[in-house]
């Protein structure tokens, strides 16, 4: 009888979500063999320090500080070291030796994707990168597969746990970014350094690894608008909960139509991550705690929502085992990898050309004049109002013979962004304009 061909499967890195990946492949090595069509022969485990404590119980001989040695006589590579170097160099050196690929790597991805890909192509082997956004979230196989027969009209992704946390617990339950924060570092959501979160870093990756992916084109990290959500206090979630919204860390990709300059489709892309006000009837409105969500609106299949836990160790290991198992099934069929598609090459327009809706808040002196005055300047600036709601404070100021304060809420129709900034600054430098307390796009109306 022929022996069953069997595979040689290396792992790079046994933190959070290697050590759960390694675990998985030996506990669950016959039912994998049996959906692979070959067992998975885990061969070794990268690490820098092979006496480090792991999260899960593994057999020691399987550690190795010799990457290089590992990834030369492997079928597959998964990589969960993170960063750019050496993952980079790795994933390129296993490709070239004749292995696929398995990464949850989006900062790599979004920064060195195109010749990681490129080089997948030359040699016919397949990266699959699932655990790469909203981690447990099958995502990534949905827009590459299920909806390849489709076309994606746009993406707005809660691809981010720590800021989707934060900004949760603030709605819920009044409570200011800075205590969050601190909260969510001492509970392990958050990092002790949160600036690649709350600043909007991660989503941005996330965001352009969707959207190359979605709409046929190399979108470089460069190319993605990012906001973070340090500026967003109390007071501002107290104004969208009263206006009807919630503010959510929203990754934006859309297709845009009727360009002008996009010849000869007039067809172009914006890809932006910033935060923004959301309906509370929204699906995205009800995504609570660190869970990510995706909502993909496609032009014959419609809304659809991918939900659920967008990071955790073992959780982000399941959707590397599912790569594993698809991987490992093309490895043994043979045949060209599935390979990315930049075929489309749209352009990728700036913030400042796009047209969002916004809403406006401002504190203003409560005298006459000072409300045609701001609408002045909009109507200026060619922002259209869409409501106005006013509210006054300052009653003892105003006893002690000072102007009373206002706050302003102004909705605005749809503008040119560059539109609505020009006026923002012309606003804020308006001498009946004490502050702009905040300025936030409405996504999903
Ligand atoms: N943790 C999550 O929830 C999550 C979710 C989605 C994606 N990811 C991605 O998965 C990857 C791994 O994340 P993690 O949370 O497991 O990180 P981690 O820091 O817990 O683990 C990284 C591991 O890689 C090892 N490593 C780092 N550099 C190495 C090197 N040069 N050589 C050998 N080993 C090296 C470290 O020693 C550690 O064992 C990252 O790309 C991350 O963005 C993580
Ligand atoms: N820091 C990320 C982890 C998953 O990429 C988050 O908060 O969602
Ligand atoms: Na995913």
């Amino acid at each position: 009888m022929i022996e069953p061909r069997r595979l040689r499967v290396a792992l790079l890195g046994a933190g959070a979500v290697g050590s759960q990946v390694a675990r998985l492949l030996l506990a669950h090595a016959d039912e994998l063999a049996e959906r692979a069509g070959a067992p998975l022969d885990l061969v070794g485990i990268a690490v820098r320090d092979v006496h480090a404590r792991r999260e899960a119980d593994l057999p020691a001989e399987l550690f190795t500080t010799d990457a290089d040695t590992l990834i030369a006589g492997a079928d597959i590579v998964i990589e969960v070291t993170g960063g750019l170097e050496p993952a980079r160099t790795r994933i390129l050196h296993a490709l070239t030796s004749g292995a696929d690929v398995v990464t949850a790597n989006k900062a790599l991805l979004a920064t060195h994707g195109t010749e990681i890909f490129e080089a997948a192509d030359q040699v016919g082997a397949t990266v699959a990168y699932e655990a790469a956004v909203a981690g447990a979230i099958p995502i990534i196989r949905p827009l590459r597969d299920s909806l390849a027969g489709d076309r994606v009209r746009r993406i707005m992704g809660i691809v981010n746990g720590t800021t989707n946390y934060i900004l949760d617990r603030m709605d819920r339950e009044g409570l200011d970014f800075d205590e969050v924060l601190a909260e969510a570092q001492r509970l392990g959501y958050a990092e002790a350094d949160p600036t690649a979160d709350v600043e909007g870093f991660d989503a941005a990756q996330k965001a352009a690894i969707l959207a190359s992916l979605a709409f046929h084109t190399s979108v470089p990290l460069t190319a993605v608008h990012r906001e973070g959500i340090t500026s967003i206090d109390a007071g501002v979630i107290d104004a969208a909960r009263k206006a009807g919204y919630v503010v959510k860390l929203l990754a934006v990709c859309e297709r845009l139509v009727d360009q002008p300059d996009a010849a000869p489709s007039g067809e172009a892309i914006s890809v932006r991550v910033y935060p923004a006000l959301v309906p509370r009837d929204h699906p995205l409105a009800s995504v609570h705690g660190a869970n990510n969500a995706v909502f993909v609106e496609a032009e014959a299949a419609g809304p659809l929502m991918f939900y659920g836990a967008g990071a955790g160790g073992v959780q982000t290991a399941s959707a590397v085992l599912g790569d594993v198992v698809s991987a490992a099934r093309r490895h043994i069929v043979g045949g060209p990898g599935v390979g990315e598609s930049t075929r489309a090459g749209l352009p990728i327009v700036p913030i400042g050309r796009i047209t969002t809706s916004c809403q406006i808040t401002l504190e203003v002196d409560d005298r006459p004049g000072v409300l045609a005055t701001v609408a002045g300047i909009l109507s200026d600036g060619n922002v259209s109002i869409a409501t106005v709601e006013q509210t006054t404070s300052g009653g003892a100021a105003a006893e002690e013979g000072e102007d009373a304060v206002a706050h302003l809420v102004i909705g605005t129709h749809t503008a040119r962004e560059q539109d609505l900034a020009d006026t923002v600054e012309r606003l804020a430098a308006n001498a009946a304009v004490r502050r702009v307390v905040s300025v936030l796009r409405v996504e999903g109306d």
